[in-house]
């Protein structure tokens, strides 16, 4: 991995208007944060540079909101959570860019803190406009990212800009990177990995390469879907990909090729309702009736999941195996997250596991303090994992 800059590059930087890339993309139940690990991983930086004077302000995008302001996608509300993290005032600016953000930023005193609204609310952002990063950098002296899990993307706020301002990465972004080489650099075998989650279309491509990477790959949540219509099963309402099928083919074929086992449901719990206290059964998975939805894998998938876990020696996992959040589904989630965590206990298995949601899943199984490593990162967690380049980190050893 080539150098980059890090905060200890960083001296006398009182007075200075550091841009601070986070990731706050975190969980979120009817307006309340339901897992503060992303903003957890970044207090660090945000107080090393508020510590030593600096004017921090703080960039993030929530959610997809494609481009545009979208209700329930402002980063207002997650402001007042990252300021009970931090314990200490985090002023908000409507704007990203523009008139706004630039008169909350001249009210700011160094040590400062302040969070610019969604980047994602503008549409340069996506497409990394080199003019909407010349508008980010405007309002900055400094570009400092720190967040790893949006790193894969090659936005304005995490690739754009550390072409700007001199550019530095962030505590957790080193912290990160350093975790994931020692943990699986060089992984022991077998080396299993399990993929589930709702992130299908942006994360099925990535399967590809990891097929050779991995001696098993586990596919759950909505991602297994995608792959067992692909086989011609009928999942009935469940969250599924179909124009994907082709993809999911191209997977399967790779993995046969690769030697990787590719491990899917054999069984699922359905419901009609994506909701708490829904009616719920057990079904083979090609009894899926038409009117309801695969919510969680069943009991014999859990028991083959478990046994690929107890086979392995490395396990990386990025997304919940079923729709964790409401009970019960989040059996398999559960128990698959503390047989893993008993494993690792036992010094048999590294397990590293990442993810906005996932994080949220092991600390709802009480487990995420048991894992080898916690990342805060999935789809970036698992490009990494490919040996793919992340353009985020990248651009800040050019
Ligand atoms: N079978 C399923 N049907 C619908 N949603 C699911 C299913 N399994 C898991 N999910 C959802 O996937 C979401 C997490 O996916 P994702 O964002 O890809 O994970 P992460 O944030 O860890 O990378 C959770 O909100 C969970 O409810
Ligand atoms: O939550 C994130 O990724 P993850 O779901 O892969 O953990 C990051 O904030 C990236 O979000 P994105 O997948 O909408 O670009």
């Amino acid at each position: 991995m080539a150098a980059f800059k890090t905060l200890d590059d960083l001296q006398d930087i009182s007075g200075q208007r550091v841009l601070v890339r986070v990731d706050l993309n975190v969980p979120v139940k009817d307006g309340k944060v339901t897992d503060y690990t992303r903003i957890e991983r970044v207090v660090p930086t945000i107080q090393e540079l508020s510590t030593k004077g600096a004017k921090v302000i703080l960039m993030a995008h929530f959610g997809r909101p494609k481009g545009k302001p979208a209700e329930g996608m402002s980063l207002e509300p997650i402001a007042t959570a990252v300021e009970q993290v931090l314990d200490s005032r985090v002023h908000f600016a409507p704007e990203a860019i523009g008139e706004k953000a630039a008169e909350a930023i001249s009210r700011m005193v160094d040590g400062d803190v302040l969070l610019l609204q969604n980047t994602r609310f503008y549409e340069g952002e996506e497409k990394n406009d080199p003019e909407f990063a010349k508008a980010l950098a405007a309002n900055g002296d400094i570009y400092v990212n720190d967040a790893f899990s949006a790193a894969h993307r090659a936005h304005a706020s995490t690739e754009g800009l550390a072409h700007l301002l001199p550019a530095y990465a962030g505590r957790t972004m080193q912290a990160e990177l350093e975790a994931l080489e020692k943990g699986l650099g060089q992984p022991a075998r077998p080396v299993v990995a399990i993929v589930g989650g709702a992130k299908v279309s942006t994360k099925i491509d990535l399967l590809q390469n990891l097929v050779a990477k991995v001696d098993a790959l586990v596919i759950g949540g909505g991602m297994a879907n995608t792959f067992l219509a692909a086989r011609g099963i009928d999942v009935g309402k469940s969250l599924c990909e179909h124009d994907l099928a082709d993809t999911a083919r191209a997977i399967d074929a790779a993995a046969r090729k690769a030697g990787c086992d590719i491990v899917l449901p054999s069984d699922g719990v359905v419901a009609k309702k994506f909701e708490a206290g829904a009616e719920s059964e057990i079904v083979a998975i090609d009894a899926i009736p038409a009117d309801a939805m695969v919510l969680d894998v069943g009991p014999r998938t859990i028991e083959a999941v478990k046994a690929w876990i107890t086979k392995a020696h490395t396990l990386v996992w990025n997304g919940p195996l079923g729709a964790f959040e409401i009970e019960p589904f989040d059996k398999a989630t559960v128990e698959a997250a503390r047989h893993a965590a008993a494993r690792t206990g036992e010094g048999i298995l590294v397990s590293v596991a990442g993810g906005g949601d996932t994080v949220a899943a092991l600390n709802h199984a009480g487990v995420a303090d048991d894992f080898t490593y916690v990342s805060t990162a999935g789809g970036a967690f698992l490009e990494w994992m490919e040996g793919k380049e992340l353009p985020g980190v990248t651009a800040l050893q050019a």
